[in-house]
């Protein structure tokens, strides 16, 4: 298990760590996810020893103490957005470049080289030059070049943000299986929400220096906990509880101050223990399995909805600016922190 205790990080007088606690078991993918300059890259770097964390911060592998440890000795593999491949050598000599400074006998090295190349599929590409790659297979060399030291931990800093949307699925899908099949605790840092839902054992979402929320996808979608991540993953609509209780003319027995409802959890259509309400429709835009409507609600709040199936005919046959029934699934509805 990985330990992060009251770790912190200042850069000359901004404290961009505010002391991260976080547990990390052995084997899982997780993500670190949140919007830029909120600390994922520097509480990575951190933990794979190329940054210093302030006096205070401690970080624990499996109880024993590495916050002073050498990064060589750590035991973790990094890989890089850029990759950070040797161009002049081929995929092969990428991939066991770090088996031969370690000095493993050449069998060793067959051998682990042989494993991870099947594993990442690589072996029609093996003798390759690294320019005659495509930008999937060179990081697919990269993260093999990482795995076929064994490491504890494998980093992934935003890796894919080079490759295009389908390639991008796809690599997401083999890193998936490479993960699962070593069995290594690996870290991925990511600020798209898709890939971090998609991937995830569990989620780590950061916030201006903090963590707003860990935990599994479904967890963290259906019960964020504050306004940020609400907001942050998926589509919310956030209005103060006292709003919300105007607009249902009915109580809501949150503690917190805001409460939101997900875009999807608005229908035209009624539906079992639904709440019906009137609003005036103000925007509709087809994306098509879904659509995105806007409803006017006592000519001062905006709800936006996703609506699916015939409810999207339904809307089409409405004029903008006309009044329409909707209804909303009051079980839906989330109590979050500022
Ligand atoms: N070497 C440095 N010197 C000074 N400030 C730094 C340094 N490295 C990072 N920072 C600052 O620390 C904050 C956190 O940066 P970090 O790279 O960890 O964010 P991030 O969440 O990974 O963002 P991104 O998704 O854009 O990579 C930012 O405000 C950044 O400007």
């Amino acid at each position: 298990m990985l330990e992060l205790i009251n770790v912190s990080k200042t850069f000359g007088s901004s404290k961009v760590l505010k002391d991260i606690n976080l547990q990390l078991e052995n084997g899982k993918l997780y993500t670190f996810l949140g919007p830029s300059g909120c600390g994922k890259t520097t509480t990575l770097r951190i933990i794979a020893g190329l940054e210093n964390s302030d006096k205070g911060s401690q970080i624990l592998f499996n109880g024993e103490d590495i916050t002073n440890k050498e990064s060589s000795k750590r035991g973790i593999g990094f890989v890089f957005q850029n990759y950070a491949l040797f161009p002049h050598l081929t995929a092969y000599e990428n991939i066991i470049y770090g088996l031969k400074v370690q000095k493993l006998s050449k069998e060793e090295i067959a051998k682990r080289a042989d494993d991870i190349i099947g594993i990442s599929r690589l072996d029609e590409h093996k003798h390759k030059q690294i320019g005659q790659l495509s930008g999937g297979q060179q990081q697919r060399v990269a993260i093999a070049r990482s795995l076929v030291l064994h490491p504890n931990i494998l980093l992934l800093d935003e890796p894919m943000s080079n490759l295009d949307a389908e390639l991008k699925e796809s690599m997401l899908e083999s890193l998936m299986d490479i993960q699962k099949s070593l069995d290594v605790t690996t870290i991925y840092v990511t600020h798209d929400q898709k890939e971090a839902l998609l991937i995830s054992d569990e989620i780590i979402v950061f916030n201006d220096g903090n963590i707003s929320q860990k935990g599994t996808n479904l967890d963290i979608y259906r019960n964020p906990s504050n306004t940020f991540v609400a907001n942050f993953i998926g589509d919310n609509n956030i209005l103060l509880k006292s709003e919300w209780e105007d607009i249902i003319k009915q109580k809501l027995p949150f503690t917190e101050k805001f409460v939101g409802l997900r875009n999807e959890h608005i229908a035209i259509k009624e539906k079992p223990s639904s709440h019906k309400l009137q609003g005036i429709l103000k925007r509709k835009r087809l994306y098509g399995p879904y659509a995105s409507i806007m409803l006017e609600i006592a000519g001062k709040y905006n709800l936006e909805a996703f609506i699916s199936g015939d409810d999207i005919e339904t809307i089409g046959n409405i004029e903008l600016d006309s009044f329409v029934d909707f209804y909303i699934d009051a079980s839906k509805f989330q109590g979050l922190r500022d």
